[in-house]
């Protein structure tokens, strides 16, 4: 069974029955479970900032479906819950990026393990800390903790 931690993310509609309809339909798939949650955080929009706030938690899973499935199973869910994708960066109902895979590094067009731009998110790494604080990320070699503290300093170069 592979440990992963999901970054969930809300910002249209009832948002909080969005993470809690995602969590379930994840947990509901017969090669996943969910282990363990974060505290849902409402956090202010990254990136294009013209848009609602959103609410933000991770959650870890253990699971038997590979990296790229589990994009697949993501990708179906977030289409379930009618996530329709306008605009990079814009409003949706729901949006599950993988975030780690055991300590697995992997770069293809389609699926960044670790997810490329968790470092610079503290609407990820907050909520992460505490699921995962004690976690080492594989690229930077730091605990997610670590990198939290280094984001919360404003360190660029995490
Ligand atoms: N670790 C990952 N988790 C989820 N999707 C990923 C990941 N790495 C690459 N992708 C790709 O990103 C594509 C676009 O995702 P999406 O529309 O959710 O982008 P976004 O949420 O607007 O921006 P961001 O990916 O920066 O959060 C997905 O279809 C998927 O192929
Ligand atoms: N606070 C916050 N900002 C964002 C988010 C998000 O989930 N939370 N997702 C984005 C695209 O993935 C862009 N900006």
């Amino acid at each position: 069974m592979a440990v992963v931690y999901l970054g969930l993310g809300s910002n249209m509609g009832d948002r909080r029955d969005n993470l809690e309809s995602a969590i379930q339909k994840l947990d509901d798939h017969e090669a996943i479970e969910v282990v363990n949650r974060s505290s849902i955080l409402e956090t202010e929009p990254y990136g294009k900032t013209d848009q609602p706030n959103f609410m933000n938690m991770c959650v870890m899973i253990e699971t038997r479906v590979s990296p790229l499935d589990l994009l697949e199973v993501a990708l179906s869910i977030e289409h379930d819950l009618g996530r329709v994708r306008k605009e990079v960066w814009g409003p949706r109902t729901i949006d599950i990026d993988i975030l780690l895979y055991e300590d697995l590094e992997l770069s293809l067009d389609e699926l960044n393990i670790p997810h490329a731009e968790m470092h610079k998110r503290s609407f990820v790494l907050e909520p992460l800390s505490e699921i995962a604080g004690d976690v080492v990320h594989p690229g930077t070699g730091r605990t997610i903790e670590a990198m939290r503290r280094a984001l919360e300093a404003g360190e660029t170069n995490v």
